[in-house]
């Protein structure tokens, strides 16, 4: 990212053990019964503002679960932009690295880095000719169903067909690949386990799944930094538990849980 623009805070802090390089967006959400057609204007029950983009999500959860985290981003020089950088500070994310400039902000995709420089890549949105260093520079890979289905050209509907676009991806030079299937879970493999493994989640009511996939990231990221001794399949059913009770309350970055409201088993 070039490093124009202002940055928000001059200070050096503490090393942050959670670096997310990501998008901030500002989500103007309106409610209304039915999508307006072309042209069509039609009335709405409900509009809020929340915050939202892929990085800043993962980011927001995983300081929520309690990790030293830094945001690398760029937002506008405007009222949103402003917003933005409180809302990082209300989740005591460092913004050092948060840029403000009149050009719009892009944000496609996040790499989590922490400090033995693990890279966590998520791949979101997905595009098919990805540049094949993200593979081979990734530690942990990890998509969703569709974006593995970008990405490797197969249809993946279920666990087992997760396991075979995730032996695909590995073969491109990653060490682990994890691909999330929603409500079932996700499927974990790695160089040294090349077995796909399916590890499923709880069974929950799900109110608005919007958001889950960065909040498994983010806690996978939190875990990654301060309990790498974990094995894997443990830090992703962790994970998957954090990101289950995200889908249980409404919108994005509003239904990730704080640590203090999350069992005690998980750290
Ligand atoms: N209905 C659900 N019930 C329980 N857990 C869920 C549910 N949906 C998602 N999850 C959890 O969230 C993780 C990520 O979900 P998913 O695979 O849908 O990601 P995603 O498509 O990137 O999500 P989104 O784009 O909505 O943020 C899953 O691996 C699982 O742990
Ligand atoms: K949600």
């Amino acid at each position: 990212m070039a490093a124009s623009g202002e940055p928000c805070r001059p200070g050096r802090g503490e090393a942050a053990a959670v670096v997310v390089v990501g998008s901030c967006m500002t989500d103007l959400v309106s409610l209304a019964h039915r999508l307006p057609k072309t042209g069509e204007t039609i009335h709405g029950h409900k509009f809020f503002i929340g915050f939202g983009g892929k990085g800043a999500n993962q980011c927001v959860q995983a300081a929520r679960l309690g990790a030293k985290t830094s945001l690398v981003c760029k937002v506008g020089k405007d009222s949103f932009g402003n917003n933005y950088i409180e809302n990082l500070k209300q989740n005591d994310i460092s913004t050092e690295f948060a840029y403000q400039t009149k050009d719009a902000a892009t944000g496609t995709a996040s790499i989590i880095v922490n400090n033995e420089v693990k890279t966590l890549f998520n791949p979101a949105p997905a595009i098919a000719d990805l540049d094949p260093q993200f593979y081979t520079l990734s530690d942990v890979f990890c998509c969703n169903e569709s974006e593995a289905e970008i990405l490797t050209g197969l249809t993946v509907g279920s666990p087992a067909d997760a396991g075979k676009a995730a032996l695909m991806l590995m073969g491109r030079g990653c060490q682990v690949v994890i691909v999330t299937l929603g409500a079932g879970g996700c499927v974990m493999l790695s160089q040294t386990e090349p077995t796909p493994k399916h590890i499923p989640t709880e069974t929950v009511k799900a109110v608005d799944t919007t958001g889950a996939g960065d909040s498994f990231v983010g806690a996978l990221a939190f875990y990654l930094a301060y309990y790498p001794h974990l094995s894997l399949e443990e830090m992703l059913k962790r994970s998957n538990f954090i990101a289950a009770v995200s889908v249980q309350a409404a919108g994005t970055q509003s239904s990730y849980p704080y640590r203090k409201d999350l069992p005690i088993h998980l750290f």
